[in-house]
This record gives structure tokens, sequence and C-alpha cells, in this order.
């Protein structure tokens, strides 16, 4: 049931035009003249307008009323009723924005159908707005790190242009994110964003995926390239394609024109893809295993997602967003971490990075049985366990110079110290076995500084103008 206002000045034709539709289930509001429409658009939003184009009496013409509606409240669909041989008007009002027209005289019939496809094309343009708003929520690159930061200015700046784009980093670090929020912001936005996951489709298919098929008996079978048409192809795990398609690939890129599996015609796309991978691309060229030409055009833009090791200080307020988000989600009663559990959680060293930190907070929101805020035993981690084959290495520092790691190391293992003694500096350089001013020294050299977070003092990483430590 809609909720429909219907202005004209002829009392007998407001209430012919209201009988209708309240005998298909409607209810409706009448007005005679401008200021009784605009008075009733004001009280409450009606989800459709049906209106006439003369309005004796009126201060305001219905083209006038159009146009103050659009500009006020510009998604409630408007319907013209215009006279026999009004039909310039009613044209112009179209083009004022109106929804469509009627003449008079018109028929049940006709007044349905027309009222019936306003509403239902306003309908699906509010669904549509909905859903582009939680595709741009799904795309959001949290964090507060100087390291996400940059990442997301580089974004927006890739985002406003047309660039191929490859992204690396390590498995759950937000790449296929990061690609959704280029497209998000980009012009390609209202058009489709399709993903493309290389290491989960048999070698075999591979062409087919992408390119589509031509069957014997005519019927066209679209591949990804072309739903991507207009829009956005994210291949990901792009360092598992077989060499065929790495290819055919190299190709497209080239021209943007293939031809379908089975086919002879070319088919022209204009598709922006974006590429994501965990491994080392320029590794895989040296071992013959991936194309070096075809790197060369995936990689015009090539952006680095960090591991979330590297961005520690964002660690509390993701956690605090997946809590309460999934607690929205599942109907849950929203829990908050402790400062104990949030310093143990920038601990760890998270191997499956921001998608292992979801992960932790699902298990403790929904197989916790605790209430109140989170304490540290609570959470589901397997603290201090040596790294696979018994080495002690992140992923994170397996990739570093010798100096980056060793800060690396020397920051997260202080930072593991000073909140194992609760922010108390003198403890942590007695157990440390360092001098208290060296402490600080190396302390303000590796970036970490002391906060107090619900009441407790926890070490952090670049919140520099807070750094005051406690003994
Ligand atoms: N900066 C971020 N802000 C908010 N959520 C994030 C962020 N980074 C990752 N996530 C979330 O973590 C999960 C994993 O992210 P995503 O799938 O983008 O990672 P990925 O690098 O593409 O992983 P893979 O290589 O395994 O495909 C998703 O649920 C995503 O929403």
């Amino acid at each position: 049931m809609a909720d429909i206002l219907v202005v004209d000045d002829e009392a007998d034709i407001r209430e012919l035009v209201a009988d209708i539709l309240e005998d298909e289930g409607h209810a409706t509001r009448q007005a005679a003249d401008a200021d009784g429409a605009l008075r009733a658009v004001e009280t409450a939003r009606p989800d459709l307008i049906i209106l006439d184009i003369w309005l004796q009496g009126s201060r305001m013409d219905g083209i006038e009323i159009l146009k103050t509606v659009r500009r006020n409240q510009p998604d409630i669909p408007v319907v013209i009723i215009s006279g026999h041989g009004n039909i310039e008007v009613a044209v112009a009002a179209v083009k004022q924005g109106a929804y469509d027209f009627i003449e008079k005289p018109f028929t049940t019939d006709q007044l349905m159908l027309v009222a019936t496809r306003a509403l239902e094309a306003s309908r699906l343009r509010r669904e549509n707005a909905a859903l582009k708003v939680s595709d741009q929520q799904q795309a959001e690159i949290l964090g507060a790190s100087h390291a996400v930061a940059a990442l997301r200015q580089k974004l927006d700046r890739v985002a406003r242009t047309a660039s191929r784009v490859l992204l690396s980093g390590p498995s759950g670090s937000g790449k296929e994110v990061a690609a959704r929020y280029i497209h998000a912001r980009s012009e390609r936005s209202g058009k489709a964003f399709v993903v493309l996951n290389s290491a989960t489709i048999e070698p075999g298919k591979m062409e087919e995926t992408l390119f589509g098929r031509e069957r014997d008996d005519g019927g066209v079978v679209p591949g990804l390239f072309e739903k991507a048409h207009g829009g956005t192809l994210f291949l990901d795990e792009v360092a598992e394609m077989p060499p065929g398609t790495q290819a055919k690939i190299l190709r497209v890129l080239v021209d943007q024109r293939f031809a379908r599996v089975g086919g002879a015609d070319m088919v022209q796309v204009d598709t922006r893809v974006i590429s994501a991978t965990t491994r080392d691309l320029e590794g895989l060229i040296g071992a013959g295993k991936f194309r070096e030409d075809l790197y060369h055009r995936l990689s015009v833009v090539p952006l680095e997602t960090p591991p979330l090791a590297a961005r520690r200080e964002d660690i509390p307020m993701l956690a605090e967003h997946f809590l309460a988000r999934l607690s929205e989600s599942e109907g849950l009663p929203l829990r908050r971490l402790s400062a104990d559990a949030s310093a143990l959680l920038q601990t760890q060293n998270w191997p499956g990075n921001v998608r292992q930190l979801r992960n932790v907070m699902e298990q403790v929101l929904i197989l916790g049985q605790g209430a109140g805020d989170i304490r540290p035993e609570e959470l589901p981690l397997s603290a201090g366990e040596p790294a696979e084959g018994g080495s002690i290495l992140s992923p994170a520092m397996a990739t570093l110079p010798l100096r980056e790691a060793r800060e690396l190391f020397e920051r997260d293992y202080l930072i593991a110290q000073i909140n194992r003694f609760g922010g108390n500096i003198s403890k942590t350089a007695a157990f440390v076995g360092m001098e208290r001013s060296a402490l600080h020294r190396k302390l303000k050299s590796l970036g970490v500084a002391t906060v107090t977070r619900g009441g407790a003092r926890v070490a952090v990483v670049g919140e520099g103008d807070e750094e005051e430590f406690e003994d």
C-alpha cells in the first residue's frame, strides 16, 4: 500500500482519481492548490504525487509545484495530469523531472498503469541507492596508521584514473577491499565489480570463465570480461593463471578485444583490470612462471597492502569495529575489549592478517560465554606458539632486510613486555636488561609510546603526541 497525494483544483476529478487508487488498496490524500499540496508533502512524505498542471486559484501552477518538490524531495515520483491538447506542457514537465504524464480524459487502467510503474521505479531507485551505500561500506579501508593512511591516499588518487592496478600483500591484508574501494570511488561505480579468483578455477575452465563461450546453437555465454564491461574486473591470485591464459589476457589488455571460446567474432570491451597477488611476481618471472610483459601491463600502478603486524596500532580499532558490526548483524549484545585484551591482540603476529583478526572477534562474540568487557583469557589465540617449522619469523619479518626485521622484532618484543608489566617502564627495563633511560631512547627511536586506554597503560606504535612514560 502506498501513500499517494492527489493534487487537482476540480473536486470531482480529485475524488475520481482517489477512488480508483483506493480501490487498488492505496491510501490517498488530496489537495486543491499549491499551499495544500506543499503542506501535505511537508507533513508526511508521500510515495507518489499525482499532479494536475492547471490549478485555478492557486498561487503556483503544477510546474512550479513540481520544481519545488524536485528541489526539496527529489526522490518523490510525480505523475502529471495534463489537459487534452497540452502535450508540450506535459513534455516540459517530464523534462523538469516528472516521472510521466497522463492526458485527460483517462481510463482507470491508464491511471493505474502509470501509477504502478512510477511506484515501482521509485522503489527500485531507493533499493539501488541502499545497495550502493552498502557497497561503499564494504569497501571501507579502516585504520589510522601511517601505512593505511598512505595507502588510502594512493587508492583515492588511482580511483580518479582508469589505470590498471596490481595489489600485492599477504593473504587477508585487504587487497580485495582495496580493489572494491577503487571501484566504488571511480566513474565506473554504477557498473559491475566482478571477481575472479584464479586459484579456485580449474585451469581447463579458465578461458571460458574469462572470455565466455559461443554455443553450437548460436547462444552466447558471456565471460567475466564481458560481464565487467564498463566496470572493473578483479583478478585475484593472478600468479595462479596458467601460461596459455596469461598470453590471452595480455592480448585483451593490449587491444581490449577478444574472441569467445568457440567463436570467431571479436568482442570489444571496456573493462578496467585490477589484479592482486600474495606472491612475489618478480621472482616468478625470474623462474619463468609468470610473463614479464603481462606483469608490466598489469602493474601500471603497483600498490601494497601492509601486513597487520606492520601496523599494530590499527588492531584495537579494527577489533572494536568487527565486534560492533558482528554484534549488530548477529543480533548479539555488544561487547568491548578490556584494555588488557586489546594490548594482547597487539602483541600477536597475525599471519592471517585482518581476516584472522575478524575471525577471532567472531569466535569471541559467538562462542564466548562471558559478559562485560572481553578479558585476555577469553581470546582464542595461540599466543607464543612458534611459527611453522619451529621458526619465530613472522611472514611480515621474513621478507625484510636485517635492519628492518630487527627493528620490527625489537618493537614487537618491547611492546609485549611493556604490556606484560602494565605499562611500567622501570619494571620492563629491569626485565629486559636495559637502563631505564636507554629503554626510553630505544622506544622513542622505534616510535613506541604508552597511552592510557580504558584506565590501563598500554604500549602503542605511532601515537607520538601522547608519548609519556610512567615508572
Ligand atoms: N583495512 C581494512 N578495513 C576493514 N576491513 C578490512 C581491512 N582489510 C581487510 N579487511 C577485512 O578483512 C577480510 C579480508 O580482506 P580481503 O579479502 O580484502 O583480503 P585479501 O588481501 O584480498 O585476501 P586474499 O589474498 O586471501 O584474497 C575481509 O573481511 C575484509 O573486509
